[in-house]
């Protein structure tokens, strides 16, 4: 069966060719979702996990062993109750004790049932908490080489889905120990009250067996091709929310609902496929349950009519045989479960395992108010493949105070410099400098206390206004953050808005204009009173009232600070002190505005030629400057 798709209104430019089959949910997950049905390396992983625990899990498998023995006593009261209690000439007092020892095992089982679940649900969520703050934790500190590989998408759909089948696993592992333990008791119960009738019922088994090895390489099959299909679909609606601003823009909405029925059709196939198979086991084991029974009905009954078994005793092997394939059913399905949790733990073993590559030294000395805001880069070589180097032998100095601008075609090497400064990643030869140490050799908390810095993009995190600034520096009172706002002209906007500071910023601010979030991150900056200011401006077109704005919210930032600031516009440029121009990596001109002219060189040409900035320099001219200064 298929369905169709949502019906467009038909494209006047459709010419009847096929359409290329574009990019939407294009990308497949190739991960495993089964792995091997136990990896000792995960298990003991997962364990360290569930080790604090322990007395609990104990707890869970004695709880559930007694709920299985329970289970297993149950027919067999039934069965003396009839054999027993109910026997001719029998005295009401033995039907009176059966029935108040059901009673009493009815209450265990319930109490035990309940246990079990219970203290195995804490434990999971427990394990699960737990597994959840030391990846969060450890992904906050991971090494960027490491978040620059990965999708983050991915990463995050691929940890989720692997934290869930965790979870079911921690779940239901508990209730297989009482599976297995049930499925032993039965045939022993069952070979105990009447061996011959016990494998007559047990042939049934292989049959079983049989059906399930058959039904299970089909079944995995189908099973993957519907996790796949889902994957794929669901990375296509993930694409298109994310992209919904460009979709409409470039009309791709018709086309892309197309394509995404396509997908959707696509999952819908696969996972009625999988459903279906997943279904077609039930009535198998219902008929197979219906046989066995069949068998004990007759062979069990030309038995009790002989004599050779009684009556109490055919009925219990009918009430076993009920129980029988539960567990049976079960344990297959925990099969999978198993695989399922082993190619997850795995890939969370594999996350929490990445390094963290910029640590403390630890003679690391932390940089206090004392130390100055001096900044300097000593034959700096840094890649972030070291056979690539984006950094050659750069040198220069900023004084405590002063403002440098650091200038460059795109591609230069200016953004990957100040990452060096907050030692974002370390370097390969010759070293950063931050008042007087290197980098490497001072605490990375005292590190970012002793440097704010702003980026390009700057980045808002849902929440009020007044948490956004007081972002890097929680301590800051509300008087601080008005303080701050106020300095750098944000406050009147902030007032405005129906709650000020108060307000709830929508996911990274987009409920802002591109100017109001560049002033809130000024005032975060502010806020964080830091030594030394890092600043990478805004490339973004802004309207000159804001312009002028931010400009003047920028020379308050730098009042009695030291500024490096990645500088896109001329006026920037001008207010510098000092000014390094980059290209490809390397140094090429260093010195103040009037010096630079003099020299001649990219910097005055620039200039002169009066592009609006130098991100706009033409490709011949960079070609040009760059065999000069080499
Ligand atoms: N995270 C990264 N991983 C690998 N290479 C990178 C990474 N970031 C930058 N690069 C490379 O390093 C080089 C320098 O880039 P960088 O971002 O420092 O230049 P930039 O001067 O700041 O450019 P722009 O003005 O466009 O921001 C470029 O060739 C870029 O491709």
């Amino acid at each position: 069966m298929t369905r169709t798709g949502t019906s467009e209104p038909r494209d006047p430019h459709d010419d009847g060719r096929p359409r290329m089959r574009a990019v939407v949910g294009s990308s497949r997950i190739e991960e495993d979702i089964f792995g091997r049905v136990f990896d000792g390396k995960v298990v003991s992983r997962i364990w360290a996990f569930v080790d604090p625990y322990k007395r609990r899990v104990w707890i869970a498998v004695a709880a559930v062993l007694v709920f299985t023995l329970s289970q297993l006593a149950i027919p067999l009261l039934i069965s003396y109750a009839i054999d027993f209690g109910m026997a001719p000439g029998a005295s009401g007092g033995v039907l009176a004790g059966i029935v108040a020892l059901f009673a009493l095992v009815i209450a265990v089982n319930y109490a035990a049932s309940l246990v079990q679940e219970r203290v195995t649900g804490q434990v999971a969520e427990n394990v699960l908490f737990d597994i959840r703050r030391k990846m969060f934790s450890h992904l906050q500190h991971v090494s960027l080489t490491f978040m620059d590989k990965t999708e983050v998408g991915r990463l995050m759909s691929r940890l989720q889905g692997d934290v869930n089948s965790m979870q079911e696993f921690l779940e239901t592992s508990v209730q297989s120990v009482g599976d297995i333990a049930l499925l032993i008791g039965i045939v022993a119960v069952m070979l105990w009250l009447d061996w011959q009738l016990a494998l007559l019922v047990l042939m049934v088994l292989p049959v079983l067996l049989g059906v399930r090895v058959l039904w299970l390489a089909r079944a995995r099959s189908a099973f993957m091709a519907a996790h796949e299909a889902n994957s794929i679909t669901n990375g296509a609606l993930a694409e298109a929310i994310h992209g919904v601003r460009a979709i409409q823009a470039m009309n791709r909405a018709g086309l892309n609902a197309e394509l995404y029925s396509d997908l959707a059709n696509r999952t819908y196939t696969a996972q009625l496929r999988a459903s279906r198979l997943a279904q077609i086991m039930i009535p198998i084991v219902d008929t197979l349950t219906g046989i066995a029974m069949a068998v004990v009905v007759i062979a069990g009954g030309l038995m009790v009519v002989s004599g050779r078994i009684e009556i109490g005793a055919m009925v219990a092997f009918l009430f076993y045989i009920q129980r029988f394939f539960d567990p049976i059913r079960s344990l297959t399905m925990q099969y999978s479960v198993m695989q399922r949790a082993m190619a997850s733990g795995h890939r969370l073993t594999e996350v929490l395992d990445v390094d963290i590559d910029v640590n403390d030294a630890p003679d690391a000395v932390a940089l206090g108010p004392d130390d100055d805001g001096a900044v300097e880069f000593r034959n700096v070589t840094f890649g972030y493949d070291p056979d690539h180097p984006v950094l050659k032998d750069v040198s220069f100095a900023v004084a405590s105070g002063e403002r440098v601008a650091l200038v460059g075609p795109t591609g230069s090497g200016k953004s990957s410099s100040i990452s060096l400064i907050h030692r974002f990643y370390d370097v390969q030869a010759g070293a950063v400098l931050v008042g007087g140490h290197d980098v490497r050799g001072v605490t990375q908390k005292s590190l970012g206390r002793h440097i704010a810095m702003v980026l390009q993009e700057p980045y808002l995190f849902t929440g009020t206004v007044m948490g956004n600034i007081r972002y890097s520096s929680h301590w800051a009172s509300d008087e601080d953050v008005i303080e701050a706002a106020r300095a750098v002209g944000a406050h009147d906007f902030i007032t405005s808005m129906p709650e000020g500071y108060d307000t709830k910023l929508d996911e990274r601010g987009s409920n802002l204009s591109l100017g109001q979030r560049q002033l809130l991150s000024f005032a975060r900056a502010l806020a964080a009173d830091a030594r030394i200011l890092v600043l990478d401006e805004a490339t973004a077109n802004i309207d000159s009232y804001t312009e002028m704005q931010i400009q003047k919210a920028l020379q308050r930032l730098l009042e009695g600070r030291t500024g490096l600031v990645i500088a896109h516009r001329l006026a920037t440029i001008r207010n510098a002190d000092r000014i390094v121009v980059l290209q490809q990596g390397v140094k090429i001109e260093e010195g103040d505005h009037d010096a630079l002219m003099a020299q001649k060189g990219l910097y005055s040409k620039l200039f002169t030629m009066n592009y609006a900035s130098f991100d706009d320099l033409p490709s011949d001219l960079m070609h040009e400057e760059r065999t000069l200064a080499t």
